[in-house]
C-alpha cells in the first residue's frame, strides 16, 4: 500500500539531546535553520507531532512565512499543511494552541484513545476541523501512514518528532529521510529527551544525502538503505525497487521480450549488484540473471538479500535452462520485492512469485510502482 514520503526532521544538540528539561522548549536552531525549517513545513502536505511535543512545546506548527503560504495557494494546496498528532492515552488539551491555529487537524489513536479524545475535544468548534481516527486496538503506524496517503490524500508528510516518534518511525523501517540540524551546544542532562532511543534499528549504513551550514547549524540529510524484513515493506525497499524500475529504461530495445531491471542488495543496506535485460550485448539475458552472474556464489550475504526486479521473475523460459525464480532461490536469496505480475504477453499463466513462495521465500509486490515497471514496456502490454 503507499504510503506519503515521511521525513523525519529534528534539531539535536552535540551531545544528542532533543531539548533540555526545563521548562520552556529548547532552542537549537538559530533563525537561519528555523527558516529552513518553515520552508520544510511549506513544501508538506502534512505535519506531524506526538502528544508528548503538544504536551511540553504547545506548538502551533504553521508555515510562518507570508510569501511561502501565499506560494502553496497559488499552486492549489491549502494554506497551512495538515497538522498531525498520534495519542495512545488520548488525553489531549482542548486549549492547546495546535488545535486553534493554522487548517485542518488529524488524531490518529487506538480505540480507547479515540473516546477519551473524543471526549476530550469534544468543546472545540465544528469549524475547527479535527478527526479523530483510531488505527485499532494499538497504534498502528502503517494504518496511520496509509490513512494519510489513501483518504487525507498526503504524499510529503514531515515529521517534527518528538523522540518517541522518531524512534518508532526509524525502528520500523517507515522513514524516506532524516534531516539532522546538529546544533553548536550541549544539554549535558541525563533525564533530557533524547532523538532515539534504544531498541533495534535496521541495519547498516544509511546513505548521505546532503550537509549544509545553516548559520551555526549543521543540517544532515540521510536517507534508509536497508531492505524491510519478510513481507513487510520498508521505506528503503521503494527506493530500490525505484531504481530497479529506472534500470530498466537502460535495455536495448526489443518486440520479443520484457524490459526489466534489478537489485541485489544485502541485508545492510549494501548494494550487491545490478542488471537489466539484454545488458552487455546479450540477447536474452534477464535482469535478475545479469545481475546475480556479478556476485560470488559464495557471497554469505546472498542468504539475507533482497532481490528487487520491475517485473516479477520468471517461471519458465526457452531461451535458457533456469528461468529467475530458479536463479533466485538456487542463490539462496529468499527476498523479493517486485512491482509488476507477469502479463501472458509471452508466457501464459508464468507464476515466478508461486515458485518463490513454494520454497519459503518471501515475496512483496508494490502495485503503485506498476505503471513506472511498465514505462518501457508499453509497446507490448
Ligand atoms: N529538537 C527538536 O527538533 C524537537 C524536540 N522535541 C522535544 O521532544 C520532547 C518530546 O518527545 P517525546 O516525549 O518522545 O514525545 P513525542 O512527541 O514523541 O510523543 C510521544 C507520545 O505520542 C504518543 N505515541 C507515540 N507512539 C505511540 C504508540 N506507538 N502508541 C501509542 N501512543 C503513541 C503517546 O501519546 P500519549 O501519551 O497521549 O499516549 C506518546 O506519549 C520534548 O521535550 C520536545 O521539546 C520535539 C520535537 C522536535
Ligand atoms: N526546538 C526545536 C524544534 N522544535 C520543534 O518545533 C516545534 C515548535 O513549532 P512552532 O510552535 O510552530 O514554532 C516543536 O513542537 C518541535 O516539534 N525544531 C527545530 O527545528 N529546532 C529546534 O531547535
Amino acid at each position: 500500500m503507499p504510503h506519503p514520503y515521511v521525513l523525519l526532521s529534528a534539531a539535536v544538540s552535540l551531545d544528542g539531546f532533543l531539548d533540555d528539561t526545563g521548562p520552556e522548549r529548547l532552542l537549537l536552531s538559530g533563525p537561519a535553520d528555523f527558516d529552513r525549517v518553515d520552508e520544510v513545513r511549506a513544501s508538506s502536505d502534512a505535519i506531524l507531532v506526538g502528544a508528548g511535543t503538544l504536551r511540553s512545546d504547545n506548538p502551533r506548527l504553521l508555515v510562518n512565512s507570508a510569501r511561502r503560504r501565499a506560494a502553496r495557494v497559488a499552486d492549489g494546496r491549502p494554506e497551512y499543511p495538515l497538522k498531525v498528532t498520534v495519542s495512545g492515552s488520548g488525553d489531549l488539551d482542548p486549549a492547546a494552541r495546535f488545535w486553534h491555529t493554522g487548517g485542518e487537524k488529524i488524531v490518529y489513536t487506538t480505540d480507547q484513545g479515540a473516546a477519551r479524545a473524543t471526549d476530550a475535544l469534544r468543546g472545540l468548534d465544528d469549524g475547527l476541523g479535527v478527526d479523530i481516527v483510531s488505527t485499532g486496538p494499538e497504534l498502528d503506524w502503517r494504518v496511520l501512514l496509509e490513512h494519510l496517503h489513501d483518504v487525507r490524500g498526503v504524499r510529503r508528510l514531515m515529521v517534527e518528532g518528538g523522540g518517541r516518534v522518531h524512534t518508532q518511525l526509524m525502528r520500523e523501517g517507515l522513514a524516506d529521510e532524516l534531516q539532522l540540524a546538529v546544533a553548536p551546544l550541549f544539554v549535558g542532562e541525563p533525564d533530557a529527551p533524547r532523538l532515539f532511543g534504544p531498541g533495534a534499528y535496521p541495519p547498516g549504513r544509511m546513505r548521505l544525502m546532503e550537509t549544509r551550514a545553516v548559520g551555526d547549524v549543521v543540517l544532515i540529510r540521510y536517507v534508509p538503505t536497508a531492505p524491510g524484513v519478510g513481507r513487510l515493506a520498508a521505506s528503503a525497499d521503494r527506493h530500490w525497487l525505484t531504481l530497479a524500475c529506472e534500470l530498466a529504461a537502460l535495455c536495448p530495445p526489443s518486440e520479443t521480450a520484457f524490459s526489466v531491471g534489478a537489485v541485489v542488495v544485502a541485508a545492510d543496506g549494501t548494494e550487491l549488484a545490478r542488471g537489466y535485460s539484454r545488458e552487455g550485448g546479450d540477447s536474452v539475458v534477464h535482469a535478475e540473471e545479469a545481475a546475480l552472474a556479478k556476485i560470488d556464489p559464495a557471497d554469505p550475504r546472498l542468504g539475507s538479500a533482497t532481490v528487487y526486479s520491475s517485473l516479477e521473475p520468471c517461471a519458465r523460459r526457452a531461451s535458457r535452462p533456469a528461468p529467475c525464480a530458479r536463479l533466485i532461490l538456487d542463490a539462496g536469496v529468499r527476498r523479493v520485492v517486485t512491482a509488476w505480475r507477469e502479463p501472458d504477453t509471452f508466457v501464459a499463466g508464468a507464476d515466478g512469485h508461486g515458485l518463490l513462495v513454494a520454497e519459503g521465500a518471501d515475496v512483496v509486490v508494490l502495485p503503485e510502482y506498476e505503471e513506472r515497471a511498465k514505462e518501457p514496456n508499453r509497446h507490448l502490454v
